[in-house]
């Protein structure tokens, strides 16, 4: 399949009705005392063995306590707020975290301070599953609910949208494809062969109840990452003028080892291949949009070392962090809400074989675990007790 060179640039709109935009992300610690409190916000109830939790610690501690999250969230923040002023579109942004500070409370308080009545919100995951969708979307109501702002009809202190999952828009796969191809030239440097090479893409793991509640109006999660992987992989092997070769791996298994996950671990997958003679590797982190801590420990530090100690040449490409292709496919997203919101005809740009995912959630979308709704209500969806 051929990538356009330059996906359409919309004219620049207004984002009404919105009055602010809300970066929603993961959050993460900012210093080693925080370690502890964001994996129990992020573990509570969740039965992740305390070895696990131990493990995890470490990762952050070996990098100083702190998560590169937060600051790439600041710098994807500015990039949004430049993209929105180069359009002429005046929408503050505020952002809020699930886990850490500054919380969806504290984005609250600030929407509030704004005066924002109608708001819209942009999750930092591409791909639709119960991490990634409705976890968030629960976490917004539940944050409203507990301020006495979550009416039984739904309505809310600030009404909120969201965008839709966007593995499939044009900005977020173009700016995979650009980090692949630069990936590629950064493994002939160190010597290696990128016509030989494999091609492995990677995401986070996720357990197989999780993945089959994640296909409910919808292609699955592994599917979403299938059809991306597809495109990408086409589009640089048509860059570089040969075949590329890939297979999708994932990596941040938790849960007991009884429970089944989403596999192959990249791990044993690079040890299965190197068995089989293959010696050069590039990673690409598509499940991930910023270099936060599963990339730069799972990936970067572990995965890395079992290249190095295969014998493999391998390099990691980059994440879409704040590539131009990717703020500005954001940004065509709000202004494709907007005018949904609007009620007008817009069109939704995709790429790939799955359609444009619903921005309104169809009942039972994206539960932890299939046909079991939780109790807990979401946002953005046809139905918020469902
Ligand atoms: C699909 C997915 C994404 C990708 C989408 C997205 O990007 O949002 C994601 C992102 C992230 N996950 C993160 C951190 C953690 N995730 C955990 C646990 C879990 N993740 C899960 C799934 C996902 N997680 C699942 C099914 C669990 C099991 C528990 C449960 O069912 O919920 C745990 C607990 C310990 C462990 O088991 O690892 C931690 C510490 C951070 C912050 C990193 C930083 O600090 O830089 C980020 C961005
Ligand atoms: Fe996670």
């Amino acid at each position: 399949m051929r990538m356009p060179a330059n996906f359409p640039q919309p004219a620049a709109h207004d984002a009404a009705p919105y009055d602010a935009l809300l970066l929603y992300s993961f959050g993460g610690p900012n210093k080693p005392e925080d370690v502890v409190p964001f994996l129990r916000n992020v573990t509570a109830g969740k039965g992740i063995p305390d070895e696990r939790l131990e493990q995890v610690g470490e990762h952050y501690y070996g990098f100083g306590g702190k998560s590169p999250i937060n600051e790439q969230n600041l710098a994807l923040k500015a990039a949004l707020e430049a993209e929105l002023a180069a359009r002429g579109i005046d929408l503050p942004v505020v952002w809020g975290n699930r886990n850490w500070e500054p919380y969806t409370g504290d984005a609250l308080d600030e929407l509030e301070k704004l005066g924002a009545k109608r708001a819209v919100a942009l999750v930092t995951s591409a791909y639709a599953s119960y991490s990634g969708c409705r976890q968030y979307r629960e976490d917004l109501a539940t944050t409203l609910d507990k301020r006495g702002q979550l009416g039984p009809d739904g309505s809310t202190g600030v009404q909120f949208d969201k965008i839709r999952a966007y593995f499939n828009h044009p900005g977020f796969v173009q700016a995979n494809i650009d980090a692949v191809v630069e990936a590629y030239a950064e493994l002939e440097t160190k010597g290696g062969s990128g016509a030989d090479a494999k091609l492995v893409f990677v995401t986070h793991s996720i357990p197989d109840t999780m993945e089959a509640a994640s296909g409910v109006g919808h292609a699955t999660y592994s599917e979403q990452h299938l059809d991306v992987a597809s495109l990408v992989a086409a589009a640089v092997g048509e860059q570089l003028g040969h075949d590329v070769e890939w297979e999708l791996a994932y990596c941040s298994r938790s849960g007991p080892p009884s429970q089944p996950w989403l596999e192959p671990d990249v791990n044993d997958l690079l040890t299965e291949r190197a068995g089989a003679g293959l010696r050069n590797v590039v990673l690409s982190p598509i499940g991930f949009v910023s270099d936060h801590m599963e990339v730069v420990y799972d990936l970067d530090t572990e995965a890395l070392a079992t290249a190095a100690e295969l014998g493999m040449t391998a390099v990691r490409a980059g994440t879409v962090g704040t590539r131009a292709p990717f703020v500005q496919g954001l940004v065509d997203l709000i202004v494709e809400r907007a005018g949904l919101a609007r009620g007008e005809q817009v069109d939704e740009a995709t790429v790939g074989s799955l359609p444009a995912f619903p921005s309104v959630t169809p009942p039972l979308c994206c539960l932890r675990r299939h046909e079991e709704p939780s109790g807990i209500p979401a946002l953005c969806s046809e139905d918020m007790y469902r």
